[in-house]
């Protein structure tokens, strides 16, 4: 047991009263209410939300104190929706290690490369070149981002982009727009995993679709198959020399993969799955959050631009290595991750051992404990008036970048993000050089789309629509 006592002990942690069944569903209608209770009820709290006991930490003091430094007890997950294997993101014990560890050390490789940096300036060109096509009228900037950040994974598992209008693509697509619909928090979908066959009676009863987990992980399980066997032939053809910029390599010749049974294809299949699962809507949010902050602060827009012109005109041979000279940049991204926080609670991280906290709480093992990243990040003792969109607040004295303690965006502790590095560099790239060629507005300047937002796999914005211009005409 994790403790530290001398108080004395009374179980849980208060918070909102349930009724039988739902506990306190019907009053959660997203984070903003998580923030509320943190209001009401202060640094720790706890809730039931359906069969799940939810322990709620609101303060960076006991994230770091408790899911930080004593993050061993509050390493487990829950079951994971249609696994075939640990993997990463719902794994846990020795297998989620191993997975871990191995991926870890191939995406920081993956990181440190400038193959990488190719990879999304690819991706780059291809969407200014696409967004160039639609100038001057609305667009919905994620349909064009989603293929985007998806064809970015496939070349990063495979080494080089597939083609964009292949058999491929278009598999991955339509499973990536499937994943867009999951709402993990939905009792009808949390159901339907418990029991397949209760989809279509859950539909009719909810009146809204379920998307089909199982079909979608065999899809991707068929993808993922040959690409691995791709890849697999392809090491043996070059004498199993891994190529450096194919993380599938690197991982294939690791030693948690190689030479092993077949429960690790399962492991790597599951875990690769699990990159695309993590990896591609919640950077897609985090963008689609960026240019909606852009589109209501034209003046921050335009400072970012003029940061940027004034090293690199036009925003070609902006990299990451040069981050440094463009630190108001930088500044903007740590604001739209902080308020926009995508993964407004974490993902649940669930206890292993009986624990207590704050010397008086007392949580049984497999609890959920959520750090909850939402009030972190408006916590008014980091942020001066925290609901303010203020990059500068993140520029020290000395102008240079700093990140508040406050500030998780990522996750806490030992399961923090595994693509936290590749999303930071990938999310200055399109943003920068986005933002150095086109002018994001609203179709209406005086009144830009709202922040109105949903809880899916992430937190999303609503659809809308922006106008690009490119910047000499306006
Ligand atoms: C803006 C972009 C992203 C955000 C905000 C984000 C956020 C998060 C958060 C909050 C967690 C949970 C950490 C915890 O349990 O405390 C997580 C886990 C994870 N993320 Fe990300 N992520 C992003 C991008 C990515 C990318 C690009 C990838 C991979 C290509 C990725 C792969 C994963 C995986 C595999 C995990 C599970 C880690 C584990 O449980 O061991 N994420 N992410």
């Amino acid at each position: 047991m994790t403790s530290c006592s001398s108080a004395t002990k009374q179980g849980l942690p208060g918070g909102p009263a349930g009724i039988p069944v739902l506990g306190a569903a019907l009053k959660w209608k997203g984070p903003e209410t998580n923030l509320e209770w943190t209001k009401e009820y202060g640094p720790i709290y706890s809730v039931r939300i359906g069969p799940n006991q939810l322990v709620y930490l609101n303060t960076i003091e006991l994230v770091e104190e408790y899911m930080e430094k004593k993050g061993a007890a509050f390493l487990g997950r829950p079951e994971g929706p249609a696994a075939i294997a640990n993997g990463l993101l719902f794994g846990q014990g020795k297998k989620w290690r191993e997975n871990r560890n191995a991926f870890m050390r191939a995406m920081w490789r993956a990181s440190i490369n400038e193959p990488y940096e190719a990879i999304i300036n690819n991706e780059v060109d291809f969407l200014v070149s696409q967004f160039s096509d639609h100038l001057g009228s609305p667009l919905e900037i994620d349909t064009l981002l989603l293929p985007a950040l998806s064809s970015r994974l496939v070349a990063l598992l495979l080494g080089e982009p597939v083609p964009r209008d292949g058999e491929e693509m278009a598999v991955l697509l339509q499973q990536m727009r499937n994943l867009e619909e999951v709402d993990l928090t939905s009792k009808s979908t949390q159901m339907f995993l418990k029991v397949k066959k209760f989809r279509r009676p859950l539909e009719a009863v909810s009146g809204r679709t379920i998307p089909d987990m199982f079909k979608m992980s065999e899809a991707m399980q068929g993808l993922l198959r040959g690409w691995i066997s791709r890849r697999r032939a392809a090491l043996a053809k070059n004498g199993g020399q891994p190529n450096p910029n194919a993380l599938l390599d690197q991982l294939l010749t690791s030693e948690e993969y190689a030479n092993k049974s077949e429960e690790f294809d399962k492991e790597l299949m599951q875990s690769v799955m699990d990159l695309f699962n993590g990896g591609v809507t919640s950077s897609l949010s985090a963008l689609e959050f960026a240019f909606l902050y852009l589109m209501h602060h034209p003046e921050v827009q335009a400072k970012v631009k003029t940061e940027i012109d004034q090293v690199v005109a036009g925003g070609h041979g902006i990299t990451w290595a040069n981050r440094e000279q463009f630190p108001y940049t930088q500044a903007t991204l740590i604001e739209v991750l902080r308020l926009g926080s995508v993964t407004p609670s974490s993902l649940p991280h669930v206890t292993t051992e009986d624990v207590v906290i704050d010397e008086q709480y007392e949580i049984p093992q497999d609890v959920f404990v959520m750090a909850s990243i939402y009030s972190m990040h408006r916590d008014s003792r980091f942020y001066k008036k925290p609901e303010l969109f203020q990059p500068e607040r993140h520029i020290n004295a000395e102008g240079k970048v700093v990140r508040p303690r406050s500030y998780r965006p990522f996750g806490v502790g030992e399961r923090l993000c595994v693509g936290y590095n590749l999303a930071e560099i990938e999310l200055f790239l399109f943003m920068a050089r986005l933002v150095s060629t086109f002018r994001f507005r609203a179709e209406d300047p005086t009144q830009p789309p709202p922040f109105d937002t949903q809880m899916r796999v992430v937190r999303r914005l609503l659809p809308f629509a922006c106008v690009l211009e490119h910047w000499q005409n306006t």
